[in-house]
């Protein structure tokens, strides 16, 4: 199968873009080559599919459900609560309609850390994104627990899942104040023995660094070298509370961070994420949304915004966090975290990409198409996406939307009900 996308605009020339199965083939302007179905790129600019690099899918469920909470109470008191109710169908769905959601503001793969994730797996192997999907572990300190979470592990990757290759999979302890170190260290063996990335919440907020210098006598980053975990297997969200040793320790061991702005703005867990100084020591920095239940939406394209104007406004610096560093972030950084050959559109990369229309005030002018996205637009701009060379969206339309949103809000409403 092949897609010849003619007259684009990409990096500010008029091109032509040939995709041969999943991959881009070439890329040049005029191409004669002829092809099994034509995109009429005119008015339309390409930018890579973007990679949302810390999401919880599913919790599109819980969109607008509890707003305006500090972390810890509204995990404790309203999220946990109810997602101890969750039902392989709830989760199916509420996958399916962040897919829906992700495919029609732009992105093309993500990183999810959830409960149940094979039924998120499925939502992703039918919508045909592609996507790296996290075995959850949490043992609050309790041993019975961490056997358990070890059993679930185990089984998670004796099951053959036979999904395409767009799914991959990877460990997903929550964070230090609900896994003991012992099960971390356990995970992290796992994950070094099976070649598994490993991605957990850290340093969130202010409090749980007091919490871990209380229990265990360190801060978070520091806690985590004493067990041995630091690596370039892990991916840390959010990664707010750190200082600049902090900072030096994760660029020594290569690990990733995923900067969630959105989240971490409207739960309050704190503003001043260290970009400058992660870049600069070296560290790669992805961009998330984090769930809807904390961002309300998946809208890389308003993450890109809100990182930008949130990294400037800290800063008071207006040279902070600019837009074309942003779109790197939401793309090029998030492939290289999820080691995946994508993120730029050149002969050889993965065909994720996606089609902004530009006849909208927001590409009106359109001196710096990279300015427009991150500082004019939203998500609304995409028209066309492309995954894995396959097309997911053309003309702002995806296939059985109308459907996935009437299932979705159904299982949502009954959830809340049980
Ligand atoms: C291990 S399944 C994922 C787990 O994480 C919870 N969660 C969602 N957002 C956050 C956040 O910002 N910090 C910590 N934990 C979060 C989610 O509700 C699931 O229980
Ligand atoms: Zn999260």
């Amino acid at each position: 199968m092949s897609i010849l996308i003619k007259g684009a605009l990409l990096r500010g020339e008029v091109t032509d873009i040939l995709i041969e199965g999943k991959y881009i083939r070439e890329v040049g302007p005029s191409l004669a080559v002829t092809a099994d179905s034509c995109l009429d790129g005119t008015g339309k600019a390409v930018i890579p599919g973007f990679v949302n690099t810390h999401t919880h899918a599913a919790m599109t469920l819980f969109r607008g459900f509890a707003d305006d909470m500090p972390l810890m109470p509204w995990l404790v008191e309203k999220i946990w609560p109810n997602e101890a109710k969750l039902t392989n169908e709830d989760v199916y769905w509420g996958s399916r309609l962040a897919c829906l959601e992700m495919i029609k503001t732009g992105t093309t793969t993500f990183l999810d850390m959830y409960h149940k994730h094979q039924s998120t797996a499925l939502a992703v192997e039918e919508m045909g994104l592609r996507a790296t999907l996290c075995a959850v572990a949490f043992d609050h300190f309790q041993p019975e627990k961490a056997e358990k979470a070890k059993a679930y592990i185990r089984k998670s990757f004796d099951d053959s899942m036979g999904y395409s290759k767009r799914i991959r999979y990877a460990l997903g302890p929550h964070a230090i104040y609900t896994v003991s170190g012992e099960l971390l260290q356990w995970l992290d063996e796992f994950a070094n023995e099976n070649q598994l990335p490993l991605h957990l919440h850290l340093s969130e907020t202010a409090t749980e660094v007091e919490n871990s210098i209380r229990q265990f006598g360190l801060s978070p980053v520091r806690y985590l070298y004493k067990l041995g975990i630091l690596s370039p297997r892990l991916i840390l969200a959010h990664a707010i509370w750190l200082d600049s040793d902090e900072i030096r320790m994760l660029a020594d061991h290569g690990v990733k961070v995923v900067h969630n702005p959105l989240s971490n703005m409207k739960l309050a867990s704190g503003m001043e994420f260290k970009y400058n100084e992660m870049r600069d020591a070296g560290v790669v920095v992805g961009l998330g949304t984090d769930g809807c239940a904390s961002s309300n939406n998946l809208d890389m394209v308003e993450a890109m915004k809100f990182a930008s104007l949130l990294g400037k406004s800290w800063r008071k610096d207006p040279e902070a966090m600019p837009a074309g560093e942003m779109v790197r972030m939401a793309t090029a950084n998030g492939a290289q975290i999820l080691g995946l050959n994508a993120g730029e559109i050149k002969p050889g990369t993965l065909a994720d990409l996606s089609l902004i229309n530009l006849k909208s005030p927001a590409f009106t002018p359109n001196f710096n198409l990279e300015s427009n996205l991150v500082y004019a637009a939203n998500g609304s701009c995409i028209d066309t996406v492309i995954c894995d060379g396959k097309i997911l969206m053309q003309d702002a339309r995806v296939a059985g939307e109308e459907e996935i949103l009437e299932k979705a809000a159904a299982v949502a409403y009954d959830l809340m009900k049980r």
